[in-house]
């Protein structure tokens, strides 16, 4: 494939690039055929899931954790529904150190448990969801000296807002509206910094607008944006996309920014519009994105049913994260028919 990686970009970003695993460059494809479906005029797919741990965090761990070696920490964590220590375990690998990596016990999934364990983290399950995770290792970077990755580290955003000048250099002008999912809200914050460094630039002429989508079970931020009122946090985040997963973001008051000042909005899916999206993302466009990335369809599909946007305008889902990750999804929803005989018999049976 293209060697363009993130570090293109290396002039407007904070470090000198000295990890890397080749991360960006992802793909964006055009998606002609739920374009028919859904009526819409121009939509496009940013694949995040094409980067080498298969999410858009490698963006912000490659910048990350160069910063980390600048800095000569020796030890890093970070808190995590399952991506972010994927590629912390990635990242420190390459770059040489130990890496602590918090999940909350039995709600990751399976194929980025396997990563944190193979790529050497010392994975460590907490009894609690993300946000005792991420309470934890705040008390810990502050005690213990090291160094915490999360995306409360502005250079974990820095590495992501990349994914907004590869939007612009590979569409070639600015779409109307990006629409992506919502955890711990650093992804929208970072791509709307991405996007307003470009305009104050000058390289573009206009901003699009930041669309953020959560998962009904937590979904604080956007319940405060459409019942107009003050953010507060969920205590028991719940819902399938376990990426997401998230009941109180750390970066809300960045993402409602990010949402004010492009016009943007929030909303919210059900699991249930979840994986119908991921079907049809996979079954029409043949793009496989686990649960979290599919909320991105999920909701353009809404807000075009409710005419919330413009069918007119021009779309880019931010698909953040490969279907692979959370196999059991598809596999506990899907019903596979009996073994059959290894006859030609049996097989046009089959298939007749
Ligand atoms: C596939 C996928 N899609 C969307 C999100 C939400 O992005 P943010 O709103 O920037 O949090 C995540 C986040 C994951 C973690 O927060 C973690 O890995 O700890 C993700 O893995």
């Amino acid at each position: 494939g293209n060697n363009i990686t993130l570090w293109k970009y290396e002039s407007w970003l904070p470090v000198k690039k000295i990890v890397s695993l080749n991360e960006g460059g992802t793909p964006l494809y055009r998606l002609n055929n739920l374009e028919k479906i859904l009526g819409v005029k121009e939509l496009y797919a940013k694949n995040e899931g094409a980067n080498p741990t298969g999410s858009f965090k490698d963006r912000g761990m490659t910048v990350g954790v160069s910063k980390a070696l600048e800095l000569g920490m020796k030890r890093v964590a970070c808190a995590s529904t399952g991506n972010t220590s994927a590629s912390l375990a990635a990242y420190a690998a390459k770059a040489g150190i130990e890496a602590y990596v918090l999940v909350p016990s039995g709600k990751i999934a399976l194929g980025k448990l396997a990563q944190a364990i193979i790529y050497g983290a010392k994975v460590i399950p907490i009894k609690g969801n993300f946000d005792d995770a991420l309470r934890v290792v705040i008390e810990a970077s502050e005690e213990l000296g090291i160094y915490m990755l999360n995306s409360i580290n502005p250079f974990r955003l820095e590495g992501q807002k990349t994914i907004a000048y590869e939007i612009y250099d590979q569409l070639q002008k600015v779409p109307d509206n990006v629409v992506l999912p919502v955890g711990n809200a650093g992804n929208i914050s970072a791509i709307w910094k991405g996007f307003k460094e470009l305009y104050e630039a000058g390289v573009i002429d206009k901003l699009p607008r930041m669309i953020g989508i959560q998962a009904e079970g937590a979904s604080p931020l956007a319940k405060a944006w459409k019942e107009k009122r003050k953010f507060k946090p969920e205590k028991n985040p719940e819902t399938l996309a376990t990426a997401i997963r998230i009941g109180n973001p750390a970066n809300w008051e960045k993402a409602w920014r990010a949402v004010e000042e492009s016009g943007g909005m929030f909303e919210i899916v059900s699991d249930e519009e979840i994986l119908k999206a991921q079907r049809i993302l996979a079954s029409k466009e043949g793009l496989f994105v686990e649960p979290a990335s599919a909320a991105s369809l999920a909701g353009l599909i809404k807000l075009l049913n409710e005419e919330k946007v413009d069918r007119d305008e021009s779309f880019v889902l931010v698909t953040t994260g490969h279907g692979l990750k959370d196999p059991d999804i598809v596999l506990r929803n899907f019903k596979l028919p009996e073994p059959i005989e290894p006859t030609l018999d049996a097989f046009r049976r089959v298939i007749e």
